[in-house]
């Protein structure tokens, strides 16, 4: 479902890249090389939680200085961190749940929003709002794959991003769902390796999460 007055739309954001990094920037000087880093190794569709205080620095300098780069904020759950974040130059925001005040903000904002789900009854309100692409979230522990499953019977039209406990080990799993189009993690910028300043390494875990997803 197209958005017009979302500068970038939905299946855009998850159809880009396979996999899309979960970053928790502590230190601000680590945002730009962080995001170039992921950057190199294939990874366009950046997450940049709210989690610290400096994350919409992170995502200004990131839109700013890194041109390829697609800036999403994430961990939003309210209305004023969605405008913070479009204000900052994200031009998508994640939350780990909806509720109806986010989702009619969002719908008369200018980025995107993928909001998360984790039962049947919230993928149905986000549908109310014009939605059709959601985080599943937590995904492993809110039912994991057989879930994901499970809703496609029901709800055929509607795409994910599983994110919450994937790792290099079941991240292909989850790619092979026909409703899943991509998966979240943090393990593409591991809080040691960002600590470390282990730029080399990130373009590497970057690279063969790239280079060993399934295609589908
Ligand atoms: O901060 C948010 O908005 C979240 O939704 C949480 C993250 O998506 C998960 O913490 C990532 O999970 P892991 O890859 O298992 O570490």
């Amino acid at each position: 479902m197209t958005k017009n007055n979302w500068k970038i739309q939905p299946n855009i954001i998850l159809n880009t890249c396979p996999v899309m990094p979960v970053m928790v920037i502590q230190d601000l000087e680590d945002a730009v090389p962080l995001a170039k880093a992921l950057v190199a190794g294939g990874i366009k569709v950046l997450e940049i939680t709210l989690r610290t205080p400096i994350a919409l620095d992170a995502i200004r300098l990131i839109s700013r200085e890194v041109e390829d780069a697609i800036v999403g904020a994430g961990t939003i759950t309210t209305p004023e961190q969605l405008k913070a974040s479009e204000d900052a130059g994200a031009v998508f925001a994640i939350s780990p749940g909806l509720t109806p005040r986010l989702l009619a903000a969002a719908n008369e904002g200018n980025i995107a929003l993928i909001p998360g789900i984790a039962t049947l009854s919230e993928l149905m309100l986000g549908m109310e709002y014009g939605l059709d692409h959601f985080k599943f979230f937590p995904a492993e522990a809110a039912g994991g794959i057989p879930m994901l499953k499970s809703i496609a019977g029901p709800v055929p039209n509607v795409t994910f991003c599983p994110t919450g406990g994937i790792s290099p080990q079941n991240y292909n799993s989850y790619l092979q769902l026909s409703n899943v189009a991509c998966v979240g993690g943090s393990w593409l910028a591991p809080v040691d390796v960002v600590k470390s300043k282990n730029w080399a390494r990130v373009t590497e875990l970057a690279k063969q999460a790239i280079d060993s997803a399934v295609s589908v």
